[in-house]
């Protein structure tokens, strides 16, 4: 039988679905309205304050889930873009994200939003709110496979910080910034381990952890108020050493969303923390495993830079991502659900 759309009135948001590391990723491809404002921080803004049903249409049930991530790809103000992107989560709009960036990588050569794809690797300059990542996608025979991307300068905020956690007490965490703010905390010091607790256990402790650090520790980014703000808690295994052992972790951020992935911007956040402790050198690669899934991503500082008077790296981040379908998500006028909702 024929695809066909069910009777409906409105718009119609058509989408790509990917998952990289089994975190999802669902591309909006048609039907958004213009995003207005003369740069990707100012559209955040825009979609944030004009176009917020819309993500609660397609990150919500029954559409999407509580985990549901998506990406709007926007024009941007940078000519050496070859796209500009908005992230969405369960709870809004984040500033940077690595899995995204795999996936999207990909999808820009597949859908040709670069015109001549070269072989073997093609460079996709996304325009991300954080700033520019530049993406390399394994381009060989007319596929695309792995991805790698080169992080906007990522920093060492502060370490061993001690904030207050309702339920934990004194709890000393490190701030790192890979495109987005994270507090890191060893599993072990609320007697978890990010591979074998129960997800609940873990989202719970990482959950204390983010408001503590929200309402105790000011935040400031040199390039933007709107970067300022703490996205999440990643609990690690503690493994920061250098080893060609992989280390694990898992993430969570925005309104208690667990990442299925190893986390690119909390990878390179977590690189730039432990270049900054003296824990690894440039290049040395190292591995960052899901905790709940059990993929992986590599990552590597590669250059040494600065974000205002931060010292900071460029970070090196790589992975791979895959298709899993397309959609078209319509509305019908007396759904009384039809605005989507969240299960905790
Ligand atoms: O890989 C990342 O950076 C993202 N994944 C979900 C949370 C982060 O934005």
């Amino acid at each position: 039988m024929e695809m066909q759309l069910p009777p409906h009135e409105g718009d119609e948001l058509s989408v790509v679905d990917m998952h990289t590391g089994g975190e999802p990723l669902r591309i909006i491809l048609g039907g958004y309205p213009e995003v207005k404002g003369d740069s990707v921080l100012s559209k955040r803004r825009y979609v944030r304050e004009h176009l917020d049903h819309l993500r609660r249409m397609l990150m919500y049930e029954p559409r999407g889930h509580y985990d549901m991530y998506g990406a709007l790809i926007v024009d941007s103000e940078i000519p050496e873009a070859h796209v500009g992107v908005l992230f969405m989560h369960n709870e809004g709009y984040s500033t940077m994200c690595g899995h995204a960036v795999i996936a999207l990588g990909r999808f820009a050569v597949d859908y040709r939003l670069v015109k001549e794809p070269q072989s073997p690797e093609t460079q996709v300059n996304i325009h991300c709110p954080c700033g520019l990542v530049k993406a390399f996608v394994e381009y060989s025979n007319g596929k695309t496979g792995g991805v790698r991307f080169l992080s906007v300068p990522a920093f060492a905020f502060a370490t061993d910080v001690t904030v207050t956690v309702e339920g934990f007490g004194d709890v000393t965490v490190d701030v790192g910034y890979g495109g987005a703010f994270y507090a890191f905390v060893d599993a072990q010091r609320f007697g978890l381990d990010v591979t074998k607790s129960r997800t609940r256990d873990l989202v719970d402790a990482a959950t204390a952890v983010t408001n503590a650090v929200r309402s105790q520790v000011k935040l400031n980014h040199p390039i933007s108020d709107d970067l300022a703000f703490l996205y999440g808690t990643i609990l690690t295994d503690g493994k920061d050493d250098f080893s060609s052992d992989a280390t694990s972790n898992i993430c969570v951020f925005a309104e208690a969303q667990v990442d299925r992935s190893p986390t690119g911007s909390g990878v390179t956040a977590r690189v730039a923390l432990q270049y900054h402790k003296g824990l690894i050198q440039l290049n040395q690669t190292r591995t960052f495993q899901s905790g709940v899934t059990g993929s992986q991503f590599t990552g590597k500082a590669v250059e040494e830079t600065k974000c205002g008077d931060f010292r900071a790296v460029v970070v090196e981040v790589a992975g791979r991502a895959f298709y899993t379908g397309v959609s078209c998500f319509v509305q019908e006028p007396d759904d009384e659900l039809t605005c989507g909702f969240l299960l905790k």
